[in-house]
């Protein structure tokens, strides 16, 4: 229906918005690409379900996310998995850790701040009747 689509563009338009915010933050620059298997070698041996901000990204233009709460499940999987796989006392564990903690707070204040619940309530119920 036309205005469902009205409502799913404009959630579309509000997740791109956040995401692209968050690839701007220096703080999250390793959280902006998927982490480099070169690089880290047993990532995947460790980490089942990767997630990165340029692959929300993605997600979103193809119209994966209908709801906040389906895009905040992916997201939160950046964080997630920093802490699995950076779980040491080292300064670098520690180091990814706290930027991981400071996306996921950044990305539920400006959330809880700038997504109407009525909003969110219309897209739950466009999810349910599908
Ligand atoms: C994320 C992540 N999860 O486990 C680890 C470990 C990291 C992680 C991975 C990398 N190196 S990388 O080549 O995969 C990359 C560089 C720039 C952007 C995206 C990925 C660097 C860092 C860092 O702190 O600089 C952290």
């Amino acid at each position: 229906e036309e205005q469902e689509e009205d409502v799913l563009r404009e959630l579309r338009l509000f997740l791109r918005n956040l995401t692209e915010r968050l690839m701007l933050d220096r703080r999250f620059k390793a959280f902006t690409k998927p982490v480099d298997i070169e690089e880290v070698p047993d990532y995947l041996i460790v980490i089942q379900k990767p997630m990165d901000l340029s692959t929300l990204l993605s997600n979103i233009d193809e119209h994966k996310y209908v709801t906040v709460n389906e895009f905040m499940s992916d997201a939160y999987l950046i964080w997630q998995n920093a802490l699995e796989y950076n779980p040491d006392r080292d300064p670098e564990d520690r180091h990814i850790r706290h930027r991981a903690c400071a996306l996921k707070d950044t990305m539920r204040t400006i959330i809880r701040h700038e997504l109407d619940k009525d909003f969110q309530r219309v897209c739950e119920e466009i999810r349910e009747s599908r």
